[in-house]
């Protein structure tokens, strides 16, 4: 479809080849990344691929390399020999060099992090997209690290098969001066191979992607048995445009728009590098670009060809550059330029109305929480869509939930004719309210399903669980596990999984565990569950029982496991060791990952050090701005992050104004406080509520204004201060020497909190300092 397309437009997408070869982290690292919504190229795309990849597996001297050589002059495939590049490091003298040839030495396997990096700088250095990895991966742990890190799969894996005494005999007549080519180390290797390559090999025969090659014989002759592998591979082959599964050209904008004086095509990427919410999210797999839709757009005006272009005016490549924070307000751009174009072509009068598009579109305001330019979008989609496309409407159902805007979501849901007629629709309700916060709701909506008929299927159960183990409550937890098993989700991994959460959120670790146990194929998502759940218990010792069979069985932690690690990390030195795991293992980009580690740093008191995770960020998230806000609670260049964060369009929430406004009391800043207390509720809807209140005493009452505190509290106010407002009034007082208002702030905390000594202390000292000692007797006689 995308080839027809492109060959039928002959435009459209530039971008320099150096561009398509930076990764993410240099994007970080401050490079300047180009991307061109572009209307003349020389060249037509010819639709993005990601690379053919063949691993080469086999023993020492079975005849890898020699065959490698064959398949490049046939084939014409990029040959990168995993031990030819270690030995290249050796030979510079890098870093890694000397540990190395150690290894080599030893015959053992070198890291994974430093083998992967080597070969993934080549793969994305490179201007082919075809490639032969020989010699790797030589361990489980090679593969899963090529994956993670690389992000994509061989297609073929060959397997030279040769017996030991061929390969030694090969290995010790091979000549070439290698450390490793004697009698001593070649025994080693073999065992080793034997020991760890094989359940590669067999990884790769399960998975149907094993090509066995009987390895004895005249090169030629095993050559015959190579050739009809690739065969049909052959079209494949054929097309040399490369395009690096991780260059930033696949990860900014979620859309592209191409534009010739004929048409508007409207190409939306997966979003394969966005965070999602599900932890499984962690096996990202490379995908190509997407064409969503080919809009030809009539022309109002008639022009020759009967057709226009949706831009204005004939375009020239308008290049985004990316610098390394602007990530998200890059990504926001991209879609508002969407969204503009739409808006543009809709005041012409040209209706869209594919269904795709706006999916697509909500989709993305979801991801990026954009609830502005979802209204935006909704504002587009045709009545008659919104009612009878439950995916449409299940979008904006779900983004307005989830961005708090609870009436609307029920307006849309209400509208939508075909509700009961399946589970899709609630699903998104439910979630919207779960991953809100608004737990309650999500039940309620749950419960409401069932009075109206709607069966749930194996999607609702994992989202009504999240909300049942945000409430906590193990009663309707354990309701809900009878009616998944009564719907036949017992055995399902995918909701057991969540029945493993719910119970650890609700404060059953025994049967969380009694359920993981159930599980009979568990898969990562299991595991990490699991492990989540013993470290919230504070149970490190099962954390780590749970831990090391996940690295028996090949299961990595993942970001999920390694943030709340990261939260319970109680030293400099502990934090920063993992910090070192996180990056060996690519991970520092994952935002729950990076989340906590900004929350870490700063509780460590590491402020520049939390700065600089978050300024290195890819994606960032309410809980990121709201994490380098609070780390700034003492230093009033916090107030920056917090105007960054809304020209980056991103909605603060209840948390980040109370982290504002304690920023403000704390360093004295009492008309941002103030304008930021009415900015709340005038711009963004958010009700005070009482920790804000409670800020805003103490904002006051540390500035000295012990009257506009007070008045707060009892003008203000439409709810009863609770201890923390009149704590804050009281500590003021106490401050200021105010005796007088330290009374009444007093009297109403000894009726809220009778056992709470601190506040028979203060006012104690209250009036000690206003040298009435009378009544620091008698305060000191209540306490008896
Ligand atoms: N089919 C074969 N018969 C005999 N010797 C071979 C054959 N294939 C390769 N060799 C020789 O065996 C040695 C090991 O081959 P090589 O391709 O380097 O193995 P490996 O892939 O294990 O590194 C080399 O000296 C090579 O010339
Ligand atoms: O992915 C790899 C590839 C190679 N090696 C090391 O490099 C040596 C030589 O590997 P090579 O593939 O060059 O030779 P082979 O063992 O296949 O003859 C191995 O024994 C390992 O010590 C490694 O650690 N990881």
């Amino acid at each position: 479809m995308w080839r027809r397309v492109a060959s039928s437009l002959s435009p459209i997408i530039s971008s320099s080849p150096s561009s398509r070869s930076l990764s993410r982290n240099q994007a970080a690292f401050g490079l300047i990344i180009r991307e061109s919504f572009a209307t003349e190229i020389s060249k037509p795309e010819e639709g993005a691929k990601s690379p053919f990849i063949t691993f080469v597996l086999g023993g020492p001297g079975s005849g890898k390399g020699t065959q490698c050589e064959k398949i490049v002059e046939t084939f014409g495939l990029t040959h990168l020999s995993a031990g030819d590049l270690l030995r290249r490091e050796i030979a510079m003298h890098t870093k890694n060099g000397d540990m190395i040839l150690n290894l080599i030495k030893d015959g053992k396997i070198v890291p994974s992090e430093v083998t992967v990096k080597l070969l993934q700088k080549e793969l994305e250095s490179s201007n082919s997209s075809k490639f032969l990895i020989d010699g790797f991966p030589r361990t489980e742990e090679n593969r899963v690290a090529f994956e993670r890190i690389v992000g994509a799969d061989p297609d073929v894996v060959l397997f030279f098969d040769c017996p030991e005494e061929e390969m030694v005999t090969r290995v010790l007549n091979r000549n070439q001066g290698r450390v490793d080519d004697n009698i001593t180390t070649m025994k080693k290797r073999l065992k080793i191979f034997e020991a760890l390559n094989r359940p590669v090999i067999d990884y790769y025969k399960n998975k149907g992607k094993l090509y066995t090659i009987n390895a004895v014989g005249t090169v030629d002759d095993i050559f015959k048995q190579v050739l009809p592998i690739f065969t049909p591979f052959q079209e494949q082959l054929k097309q040399s445009r490369h395009v690096n599964p991780k260059s930033p050209l696949l990860c900014f904008p979620p859309f592209i728009i191409l534009r010739t004086e004929k048409m508007v095509s409207i190409v939306y990427r997966p979003s394969f590098c966005y965070p999602t919410i599900s932890s499984s999210s962690m096996k990202k797999k490379p995908r190509h670009y997407e064409q969503l839709k080919l809009k030809q757009i009539q022309d109002n005006n008639n022009n020759n060809n009967g057709f226009t272009s949706l831009s204005l005016s004939k375009p020239s490549p308008t290049p985004i550059l990316v610098g390394k924070q602007s990530t998200q307000r890059t990504k926001l751009e991209a879609l508002d330029s969407v969204i503009t174009e739409l808006e543009t072509s809709a005041r012409k009068g040209i209706t869209i109305t594919e269904p795709e598009i706006f999916a697509s579109l909500l989709e993305t305001c979801y991801t990026l929480r954009s609830i502005h330019h979802g209204a935006r979008v909704h504002r587009l989609i045709p009545a008659y869509l919104l009612r009878n496309n439950l995916g449409v409407s299940s979008k904006l159902v779900r983004l307005y939930a989830s961005c708090g805007y609870a009436e609307v979501a029920h307006e849309v849901f209400d509208q939508m004719s075909k509700r009961k007629s399946s589970a899709f629709a609630w699903n998104s309700l439910i979630s919207g309210y779960a991953e809100s916060a608004q737990y309650e709701d999500a039940m309620a909506i749950y419960f409401q399903m069932a009075e109206d008929g709607v069966k749930p299927d194996r999607f609702t159960f994992p989202r009504v669980l999240k909300a049942c183990g945000g409430i906590g409550s193990i009663q309707i937890g354990e309701a809900i596990h009878r009616d998944l098993v009564k719907e036949g989700f017992g055995y399902d991994v995918y909701v057991l999984n969540a029945l493993v959460d719910m119970y650890a959120k609700c404060g059953d670790i025994v049967k969380a565990k009694s359920v993981f146990d159930m599980i009979p194929h568990k898969d990562y998502v299991s595991w990490n569950s699991m492990l989540t759940s013993y470290l919230h218990h504070g149970l490190l010792h099962e954390a780590v029982h749970i831990f090391r069979l996940m690295v028996r069985d090949g299961v990595e932690p993942d970001k999920v496991a390694i943030s709340s690690v990261l939260a319970r990390v109680l030293s400099l030195k502990h934090g920063r060791q993992l910090h070192g795991w996180v990056i060996r293992r690519g991970m520092e980009c994952e935002l729950s990952v990076a989340n906590a580690l900004i929350v870490l740093y700063s509780k460590m008191g590491q402020l520049s050090q939390a700065c600089f995770v978050f300024d290195q960020m890819l994606e960032r998230d309410i809980v990121s701005w709201n994490a380098i806000i609070s780390a700034h609670s003492k230093d009033s260049n916090g107030l920056k992050y917090f105007e960054e964060m809304q020209r980056a369009d991103v909605r603060p929430d209840v948390i980040t104004f109370v982290s504002v406004l304690s920023l403000c009391a704390n360093t004295g800043m009492v008309e941002d406080g103030e304008r930021l207390f009415s900015l709340m509720s005038k711009e963004y809807g958010i009700n005070p509520k009482m920790e804000h209140y409670a800020c805003m005493v103490n904002l006051y009452g540390r500035a000295g204004m012990m009257q506009e505190a007070y008045s707060m509290i009892v003008r203000e106010m439409g709810f009863e201060a609770g201890p923390t407002v009149w704590g804050a009034l009281l500590y003021a007082c106490y401050i200021h020497g105010n005796a007088d208002i330290g009374e009444v702030a007093a009297q109403r905390l000894f009726e809220l909190e009778p056992d709470n000594e601190h506040n028979f202390e203060l006012l104690m000292r209250i009036y000690s300092k206003a040298k009435r000692i009378q009544d620091v007797e008698r305060v000191r006689q209540m306490m008896l």
